[in-house]
Order: structure tokens, then sequence, then C-alpha cells
């Protein structure tokens, strides 16, 4: 069993999955296509799962793949508590432009549904952070563009302050302003 509520974003879901708690600690079902397809009112099929592990105050996006190669994902955190960020890139949405900040954690085991068209991105805010999200297409680093995790235009307050804040590289001199224009 899975609850999923829409955000403001459409086809964007919050999910909560169905916890079964015993004196022994946790189940639940992380994933069940059926319940999952049927929560969301449309069909998605994943063919790539990647985790990810990264220490406090880093930084993951705002990534995205463009045209054909766009992925829809499904975020999860295994250990941890990230900040994760959807910004909504479909030319033709009301809520172009406009993002989207939730608290993921091994604790609330939320998860969000991000469809094509979105770049994603993450805060580690605890010491440390395993996130694993489903894809629906296979990466393609050629393909790969993204947002600077600081644009004025979009405006996300992240919650560890910047100077704290540890990014790769590519994600120091990604370039997007040309994405809005
Ligand atoms: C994304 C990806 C990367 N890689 C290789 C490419 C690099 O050699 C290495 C690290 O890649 P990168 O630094 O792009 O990893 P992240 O910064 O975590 O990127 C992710 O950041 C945010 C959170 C996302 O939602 C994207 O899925 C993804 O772009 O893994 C692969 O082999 N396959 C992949 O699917």
């Amino acid at each position: 069993m899975i609850k999923a509520i829409e955000t403001k974003l459409k086809g964007c879901f919050i999910l909560q999955p169905q916890i079964f708690e015993d004196e022994r600690g946790y189940f639940y079902e992380s994933y069940n296509h059926k319940d999952f397809c049927e929560a969301i009112g449309r069909e998605v099929t994943f063919v790539q799962d990647n985790q990810s592990f990264s220490k406090k105050g880093v930084l993951r996006g705002l990534h995205f793949q463009k045209g054909g190669h766009a992925q829809a994902k499904l975020v999860s955190v295994l250990q941890g508590k990230i900040q994760d960020v959807v910004v909504d890139l479909r030319k033709d949405s009301p809520t172009f432009g406009q993002h989207l900040s939730i608290e993921l954690s091994d604790e609330n085991k939320k998860q969000v549904f991000i469809p094509r068209g979105f770049a994603h991105g993450f805060l580690t805010l605890s010491e440390t952070a395993k996130v694993f999200y489903k894809c629906d297409n296979y990466y393609r680093k050629e393909a790969e563009e993204g947002i600077k995790f600081d644009e004025a235009i979009i405006g996300i307050n992240w919650k560890i302050n910047k100077e704290k804040i540890i990014t790769s590289e590519k994600d120091k001199t990604i370039y997007s302003a040309k994405i809005f224009k």
C-alpha cells in the first residue's frame, strides 16, 4: 500500500509507503509497481536504479537530461536526511521555473516522484546520507544539463549556509540561465 499526494507541480507526487512495525523493527514495500502506478494514476516503467552516498553539506545537482533522454525519478533515502529539490522545466507548464523542496529521510520514509522535464538535486543534511532513486530512462552523459544550485531565478532556500555547501567541480561551473530564455 502506498499513499500519493500530488504537489503544486503537476505530475510530481510525494509518496508515503505503509510501514509495518513490530517489536523486531519494521517492514515496508519500498516499491510495488502495481500500487505505485495506481497511486500516481499513470504507467511508469523504471529501467535504472541509482545510489549515491554523501557527507553532510554535499549538494548534488541540479541536474536533468535533455529531450528524449529525460528521466522520471522515484527518490528515497536509505540512510540519513536530505533536502530534496525539484524544478519544473516543462516549457508549457503553468509552474515553469517553480521549485519544490522536501525533506526526505530514513525516518519519514517519504519518496518523491519526479516526472520527466524536471531538474533534480539534493543537499545532505545528516552526517551522511545514502540516496536511492529509480529512473525511467538510461543515463546519457552527453544529454546532461544542469542549473546552478544558487541560481537566483529559481531562488532555492537551501538549509545549510552556502559557504558550507560542497559541490562537484562540474556543479560549480554549471551555466543555467540559458534554460530560462
Ligand atoms: C548520474 C549517473 C552518473 N554516472 C557516473 C558519471 C560520473 O563518473 C559519476 C558521478 O556522476 P555525477 O557526479 O553526475 O553524480 P551526481 O552529482 O550524483 O549526479 C546526480 O545528481 C542528481 C541528484 C540527479 O538526480 C542525477 O540523477 C544525477 O545527475 O557517475 C553514471 O555512470 N550513471 C549515472 O546515471
